[in-house]
């Protein structure tokens, strides 16, 4: 990627540029990358917010595909210097087929790497997630962990599995000629729990909450606890990833970074609690209301529930064994990888990646967001 010092040359692509964090990489790439040219945005489903970005000076590029067509995938890509591979399929909650998981995650995934090759795209980032890691279903915790840290890692829910081989692909694939002769550099970026404008995990605890005139029912210990990151710091880990590639490709490419900000470590609750409290919900109880052993039995019951209805209907309650084992399980990230090999540091202090998380669930309620 030479400096052009006349006209932006560098053309990206975005792949799931219109999900939670899709979007918000979209919207740092135009703000931070002055290289950039064109800006194409490959998506499933295209939002209307797109539109609103054609009017700049970047040439934003509107795709409507699926990572898992090859074709859809090489035909976008063609001409392109960087990709972003952000798109997947998010499910810890059975809504989607194990099959379909897979189709999406890995097999898009190895799609994207293949179009690298055969269009001569030369640097991808992937955005892996922590949980390629863990928490393992065994409960082990992950205390301030970094990239290096010893731990059993055991993947049996489709997701994690998905990502997991996803990101070794991408990481294999580092090395590799592309068309043109030139090597392929990548990258695997790991979130943990990424929370911010858009995060509609947060928008249904906040809607469950004023159902239940203003209160959550705290569910889990508070000495569980659990590594969040604020959306634009993930996305502008991405950015300055795929900006530092080229000249850093032998200490940067196949290389995995947790993604991490300075959001304090605390439990799923009583961190979501940040953002609820200021807009009028409380958390009851400085103890769980119900013991962990009936918890467990309403998760397999769920799970149980799930099975026997899914001829007739989904049922994806948020309560399952898996989603009740990570909530219930410490892992944190501590690590300062990435400022040691590309120079990051959190573009958003925790104190206004809160107060935008607040204004975002306050903006949500009744809007139909
Ligand atoms: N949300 C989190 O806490 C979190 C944490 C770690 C990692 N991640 C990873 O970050 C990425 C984005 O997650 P998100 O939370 O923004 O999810 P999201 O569902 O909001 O966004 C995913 C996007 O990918 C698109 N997509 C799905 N299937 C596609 C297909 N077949 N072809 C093209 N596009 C497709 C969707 O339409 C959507 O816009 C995912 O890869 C996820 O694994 C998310
Ligand atoms: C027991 C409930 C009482 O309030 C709370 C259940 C909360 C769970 C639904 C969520 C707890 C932890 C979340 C996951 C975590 O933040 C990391 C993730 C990684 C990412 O790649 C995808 C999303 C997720 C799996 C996220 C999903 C929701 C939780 C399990």
């Amino acid at each position: 990627m030479a400096e052009s010092i006349q006209a932006p040359m560098l053309v990206y692509l975005v792949t799931g540029g219109c999900g939670f964090l899709g979007e918000h990489i979209v919207r740092m790439l135009l703000e931070q990358e002055p290289r950039l040219r064109e800006l194409r945005v490959f998506d499933l489903h295209l939002s209307s917010w797109l539109e609103e970005l054609k009017t700049g000076p970047v040439q934003v590029t509107a795709i409507q595909g699926d990572v898992t067509q090859a074709h859809e995938v090489a035909a976008a890509m063609a001409g392109t210097h960087v990709v972003i591979h952000t798109a997947g399929l998010v499910d810890v909650f059975g809504r989607a087929s194990p099959k379909t998981i897979h189709e999406v995650n890995v097999q898009g995934t190895q799609n994207v790497i293949e179009a690298c090759v055969q269009t001569g795209t030369q640097f991808l980032v992937y955005t892996s997630s922590m949980e390629v890691v863990g928490p393992n279903i065994k409960g082990h915790p992950f205390y301030r962990g970094n990239e290096d840290t010893p731990y059993e890692i055991v993947h049996k829910h489709p997701y994690p599995c998905s990502k997991a081989r996803a990101e070794q692909l991408v990481l294999e694939a580092n090395g590799r000629k592309v068309r043109g002769g030139l090597p392929l550099v990548t990258c695997a970026l790991r979130p943990t729990g990424i929370y911010g404008e858009g995060h509609q995990i947060m928008r249904d605890f906040y809607r469950q909450g004023l159902r239940l005139r203003g209160r959550l029912f705290r569910a889990i210990p508070a000495s569980v606890e659990h590594g969040r990151v604020y959306v634009g710091n993930v996305a502008w880990m991405h950015v300055l990833v795929a900006r530092e590639l080229e000249q850093r490709a032998g200490l940067m490419g196949g290389q995995v970074y947790f993604c991490y900000d300075k959001s304090p470590y605390k439990s799923y609750e009583d961190f979501n609690m940040e953002f609820l409290g200021p807009c009028g919900l409380r958390l009851v109880g400085t103890r769980p209301l119900l013991p962990y052993w009936l918890l467990v039995l309403l998760a397999t019951l769920n799970a149980l529930l799930q099975w026997l209805l899914r001829p007739l209907l989904l049922y994806t309650p948020l309560l399952n064994p898996y989603t009740l084992a990570v909530a219930n399980t410490t892992f944190t990230v501590s690590t300062n990888k990435a400022q040691r090999h590309f120079g990051y540091k959190p573009l958003f202090s925790w104190e206004e990646s809160r107060a935008r998380t607040i204004l975002w669930v306050q903006s949500t309620e009744g809007s139909g967001q």
